[in-house]
């Protein structure tokens, strides 16, 4: 069995990693964190778990989270950075679901996220975490920055046409929505159900900080620089993220057949029939991405449709398949839910 700990396990993230470990056959999670809620048992706040999860929150300790074999990180950035250094010492490993390691530059990452980087070197190592790009490198990692859930959609849309040269790089164009879960479970007056409900919006359309993180990706994906507008969007609904893709080819290519060629192996990303059009509904719960790939008018113009669960494929589930691919487990385990609809 392998011994986890939880930083953060009151937050949204942190509860999902709970509800899909708790049917993981080797997952025995020993330790889950709050400051806020030290000495609450699970069910408390979480009644869905009640029966499923026995364990009660305590205030994190990093000699106690050393004696695990792995630690999650569940927490706002900047919180990882301060224990990884004594874990990482210790051989502890690792899977950070907050930003503090997928930025290679981290004078970039000190910018976009408005505070210093306090352990570049440890970036410099973090393997980023999405396994249909890195899973023989994730299989090694110690430390693992899992993918970011806006870039997962629109990194696994791209990919294929990318890795095939088929379109113009330069011109790009990230058109995302995602539900409210997004935001975290902290206040916030803007997800508020009177303020988020009955309404739509684009934010951050100068630049979101998920920007330099799917160029990053992309320009690996592309051997060069590509050239990305990423505008996204807050709906009024609590999971999923719905990310409409667009760019113009350089040649005409069976499109249809690239996808599912592409990701004929993948476990957790289903390439829909022609035509399709995926719904977040589909995925709610669950670590599928769905894609569709359309030329709507049979022009140059190339649209890519995608969807996920920000909760699991864009955060919990990416991160618990990081840690099956790490610990040599088959990487369906804790991630066979099937979604409910309606
Ligand atoms: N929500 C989403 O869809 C996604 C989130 N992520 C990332 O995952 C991380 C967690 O997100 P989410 O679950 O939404 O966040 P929440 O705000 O819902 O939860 C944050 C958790 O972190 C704990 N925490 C906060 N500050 C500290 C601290 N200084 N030290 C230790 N623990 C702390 C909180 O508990 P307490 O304060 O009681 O200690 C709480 O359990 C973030 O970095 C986020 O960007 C990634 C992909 C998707
Ligand atoms: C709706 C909403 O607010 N979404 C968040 C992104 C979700 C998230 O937590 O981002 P990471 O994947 O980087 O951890 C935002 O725009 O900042």
């Amino acid at each position: 069995m392998i011994k986890i700990a939880i930083v953060g396990a009151t937050g949204y993230t942190g509860a999902e990693l709970l509800r899909l470990l708790s049917s993981h056959p080797e997952a025995d999670v020993q330790i889950i964190t709050s400051r806020a809620e030290a000495g609450l048992p699970v069910a408390d706040l979480y009644p869905n778990l009640r029966g499923h999860v026995d364990l009660v929150f305590t205030e994190p300790d990093e000699t106690a989270l050393a004696a695990c074999d792995v630690v999650f990180f569940a927490t706002p950035h900047t919180v990882a950075m301060q224990s990884v250094p004594g874990l990482m010492q210790r051989g502890v490993r690792v899977i950070d679901l907050s930003a503090d390691f997928r930025l290679k530059d981290t004078d970039a990452w000190a910018d976009w996220y408005h505070t210093p980087h306090t352990c570049p070197e440890y970036a410099a190592e973090a393997v980023y975490g999405l396994p249909e790009l890195n899973r023989e490198a994730i299989a090694t990692a110690q430390l693992v920055a899992v993918a970011g859930c806006y870039p997962t959609a629109i990194q696994l849309g791209f990919y294929p046409l990318l890795k095939a040269g088929l379109i113009d790089t330069k011109q790009l164009i990230a058109d995302a929505k995602s539900g409210t879960s997004g935001a975290g479970r902290k206040a916030a007056i803007g997800t508020l159900l009177t303020e988020s409900a009955e309404n739509m919006k684009a934010y951050a359309v100068s630049g979101h900080r998920h920007l330099p993180e799917i160029r990053q990706t992309l320009n690996q994906m592309a051997g060069s620089d590509v050239s990305l507008t990423f505008i996204p969007h807050l709906t009024p609904m609590i999971r999923g993220i719905h990310a409409t893709l667009y760019s113009r080819l350089l040649k005409s290519a069976d499109l249809q057949t690239l996808f599912e060629q592409h990701y004929a192996d993948e476990p957790f990303v289903d390439v829909m029939p022609a035509g399709a059009m995926p719904e977040t509904r589909t995925v709610r719960g669950a670590n599928t991405c769905r894609l569709a790939v359309h030329q709507p008018q049979g022009d140059d113009t190339v649209v890519v449709l995608s969807v996920i669960d920000n909760l699991v494929k864009g955060a919990s589930g990416q991160a618990i398949q990081c840690m099956n691919i790490m610990f040599g487990l088959p990487e369906f385990y804790g991630l066979q839910t099937v979604p409910a609809l309606p």
